[in-house]
């Protein structure tokens, strides 16, 4: 289903010039590892065990932010595993990139500086606009091919990402293709069975306009998070209000509670909400209470209740297809992770096709000692997941697509 051509049509002995997405959380300073430098690893080795001169291009945080860090600390978290040196130039394209570049013999792994470092890269662009720029010019002419491994990334009109595609043959990466087979799935595969989809988290805006996108794709919608709350306060509950210093649910309301109300009259019985939900009581300790017992608003609820993970159960279990975005509680916190792990745990101990997108929910299958392979995939993008699910185009598949 790939309109794309992958690694399996590039030429032997290439000069490669690879996008990775390794933007990771940054503690005190410090990279964290996770499942990016995991998966991008494949692509990375696959190129470099082919005897091509591999050199690579990631970002790491937006300028300003406190995460806008150099990619030194990326290349040896990324060498641990490719199982293979992974050089760094601290430059873009600049003279010190352009002599690291042509120093690399077969099989050598290079790391360029951090691309929004350069003032080319961003903002976003047109690709025309973009591949016009000094970096793309300048560093095209050292390389046969260009390969995008980058779909968490691939929203985003930036020059590494659809520039050097207009100057180079290019190519898709393992992951590239492998995310866009299946966080397209729910766009664009017939399911003979029933689509469940599992809508949770804090980003209430953006599953909620998921939502909207695809009532006609998917059977059946299982709430929880922020989400499914602001939906209960629809349905004349009294929950899904910023209680004590939170600020999670007033604005979203403000933005959303039409949507929610039409989702509601129009969608009502795909849409199912919890009966039961799950908060701290005095002694510290996990209580719940009935949706229909709630009657003042104040408190913090951080879970769906044990009732709501019963009925959940058999839905998921029934389905053919379930696609995950959003946790359902607070799972960090192992009181509040029944909802969250109760779902994905159905989902794991069925065979239907399954997608869990968001760099947080996923997170929670390693944390309660679940296998990713009990998944029919777990997708490593974040606004890029919520774009393919609702079917919307992302600029750099297309430019690949277009190559
Ligand atoms: N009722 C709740 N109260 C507070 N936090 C909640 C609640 N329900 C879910 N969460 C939190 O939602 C987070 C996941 O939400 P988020 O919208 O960030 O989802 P994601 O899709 O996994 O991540 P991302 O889009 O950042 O890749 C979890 O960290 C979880 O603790
Ligand atoms: O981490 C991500 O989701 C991608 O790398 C995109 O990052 P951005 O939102 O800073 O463009």
């Amino acid at each position: 289903m790939s309109t794309f051509k992958t690694l399996d049509d590039l030429e032997a002995d290439q000069r490669v010039l690879v996008r990775l997405d390794l933007n990771s959380p940054v503690e005190d300073g410090e990279v964290q590892d996770n499942r990016r430098f995991e998966r991008h690893a494949e692509t990375v080795s696959e190129l470099a065990e082919a005897g091509h001169r591999v050199v690579l291009m990631a970002h790491q945080g937006r300028p300003g932010g406190d995460d806008f860090v150099s990619l030194e600390q990326h290349a040896s978290i990324l060498a641990d595993h490719v199982g293979h040196d992974v050089g760094f130039v601290a430059d873009t394209f600049g003279d010190d990139a352009i002599d690291a570049i042509e120093s690399l013999s077969a099989g050598n792994i290079l790391l360029l500086e951090n691309t929004r470092m350069c003032d080319d890269e961003l903002p976003e662009e047109d690709p025309e606009v973009k591949a016009d720029t000094a970096f793309v010019q300048t560093l095209a002419p050292y390389f046969d091919a260009y390969v995008n491994d980058a779909y968490s990334a691939a929203h985003r009109s930036h020059a590494s990402l659809v520039g050097f595609p207009l100057e180079l043959p290019a190519y898709a990466g393992r992951v590239m293709q492998t995310e866009y087979e299946a966080n397209s799935a729910i766009a664009t595969r017939e399911f003979d069975g029933q689509v469940t989809m599992v809508v949770g988290g804090t980003k209430a805006t953006d599953v909620i306009d998921v939502m909207n996108n695809l009532g006609e794709k998917v059977d059946r919608f299982l709430l929880g998070g922020i989400a499914g709350e602001l939906f209960l306060r629809a349905a004349g509950h009294d929950v899904g209000y910023d209680v004590g210093g939170m600020d999670l649910f007033d604005d979203q309301w403000e933005a959303n509670h039409e949507t929610i109300e039409s989702l509601i009259e129009e969608r009502g019985d795909q849409i199912t909400l919890a009966v039961d939900l799950a908060y701290e009581d005095e002694a510290d300790e996990r209580a719940e209470i009935a949706v229909e017992d709630i009657d003042e608003k104040d408190r913090a609820y951080l879970d769906i209740g044990t009732d709501t993970v019963e009925a959940y159960d058999p839905v998921i279990r029934d389905s053919e297809a379930v696609f995950v975005k959003g946790a359902l509680g607070l799972f960090e916190d192992e009181r509040f992770s029944e909802g969250t792990v109760g779902v994905l745990r159905a989902i794991a101990e069925t065979d239907c096709f399954s997608v869990v997108g968001g760099g947080d929910t996923s997170r929670a299958i390693e944390m309660y000692g679940m296998s990713e392979d009990d998944f029919g995939h777990v997708s490593i993008a974040g606004g890029a997941y919520i774009r393919a699910l609702t079917g919307a185009s992302l600029v750099g598949v297309e430019v690949l697509q277009d190559n």
